[in-house]
């Protein structure tokens, strides 16, 4: 091999290599009834500049994933398995070493941002302490690039704005700037745990066109977790449905809105509204029975008990999260094959189902034009 294809050889694996790389996540909480487990074995990668979506009910473990990336979690939370950051393994790290990488590698933004400004600040000043935290800036420096990044998520006027205090504002430009606040530092990776949630329709709107616009400019790698199909749909390339602390489905977002393969993913989608059906006219359905609680993980499929298709396999026996077949045109198997490796690295489609939707779940040619 000649060392200019050994360099391009490089170069293609850097670009592939995910900046996070989740193996095994499993993180248990010690409680007075005994141990819950809220997430079991949960495999994720983000590849540089992606934006991954986390979806499903309230209760399946989306925050404690996302929160146990970094160390946010209680201390007396047990957290195994791996989590990397751009090649530094951040379980076990210590708590100084992961006040480093927050905010400067991977920074969070949450639903209500009241909560994380501090009312007695001007929005600038909280922008230029996060600077200056990081970076060695002078104040007009910092106040400078503060400006800067509140043009870049969008707020008019910013050398007015940074003079107001964060109740003078409304709650999307709230969000805005907490957005600009955590990616003051130019994080590889933003979490953002149901970012749009508290705001309606229009602001919503707004914020997810920031984060592309922040993955665009940056090359920000972005984790979005929310409840909402249609802002996985707005924002995400690749989603990953959790069900009771298990990923049980993931793909890009065009295949798991086109040929949904897990009852579960069904369920959810025939419950969100859909683009184009009005008021009245689709009837929105709703996915029977409750998230289970798990004290233990069962060794059994968790959504058995509210699955259609469920047979007594699934209640004796988990099924593995395996690919789909890449033939299309053949059904799939009635049993995804077993020992299919890690997580949903790529952009293939995987599914925890021993009876995936197969090709019920397919467009007719004609729809799918
Ligand atoms: N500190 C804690 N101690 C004990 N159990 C916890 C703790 N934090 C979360 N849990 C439990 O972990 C499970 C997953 O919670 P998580 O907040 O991740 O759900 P979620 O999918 O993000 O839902 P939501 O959208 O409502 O926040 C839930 O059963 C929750 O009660």
């Amino acid at each position: 091999m000649t060392a200019t294809t050994d360099a391009v050889d490089a170069t293609a694996q850097l670009e592939s290599r995910p900046v996070l790389d989740v193996n095994g996540l499993t993180v248990t909480f010690r409680t007075e009834v005994g141990s819950v487990s809220a997430v079991d074995h949960v495999d994720l990668r983000v590849a540089p500049g992606e934006i991954v979506g986390i979806v499903g009910e309230s209760g399946c473990g989306k925050s404690v994933t996302a929160m146990s990336l970094a160390g946010l979690l209680p201390r007396s939370t047990r957290v195994e398995g791996s989590v990397r950051l751009d090649g530094v393994e951040l379980v076990g790290a210590k708590p100084s070493a992961l006040r480093g990488v927050r905010g400067r590698d991977i920074a969070y933004i949450f639903q209500e941002p009241m909560s994380s400004l501090n009312p007695v600040l001007t929005v600038g000043r909280q922008v230029v302490e996060v600077l200056q935290a990081h970076e060695r800036l002078s104040r007009r420096e910092a106040l400078e690039q503060a400006v800067e990044l509140l043009t870049v998520v969008g707020i008019p006027s910013p050398r007015e704005r940074i003079k107001h205090y964060p109740h003078q504002l409304s709650g999307g430009m709230r969000q805005r700037v907490m957005i600009a606040m955590a990616v003051a530092c130019r994080p590889k990776v933003l979490v953002a745990d149901e970012p749009t949630t508290a705001l309606d329709v229009t602001v919503q709107a707004g914020i997810l066109d920031v984060l592309r616009g922040l993955r665009d400019r940056f090359g920000t790698s972005i984790l979005v977790i929310t409840h909402d199909l249609g802002v996985i749909a707005d924002v995400a390339d690749r989603v990953m449905v959790m069900y009771a602390g298990r990923v049980v489905e993931s793909a890009t977002v065009h295949e798991l809105f086109a040929r949904p393969q897990h009852h579960y993913t069904a369920g959810l989608l025939a419950a969100s509204p859909r683009p184009g059906h009005h008021a009245g006219t689709h009837r929105l359905q709703e996915i029977p029975g409750l998230v289970p609680v798990l004290e233990v993980q069962p060794d059994a499929c968790t959504f058995a008990d509210r699955c259609p298709a469920a047979s007594e396999r699934c209640s004796t026996s988990a099924p593995p999260f395996a690919a789909l077949p890449d033939a299309l045109p053949d059904a799939l198997p009635d049993a995804p094959s077993e020992g299919s490796g890690a997580g949903p690295c790529t952009t293939e489609h995987r599914v925890a189902c021993w009876h995936p939707r197969g090709e019920a779940a397919r467009p007719t040619r004609q729809e799918s034009r």
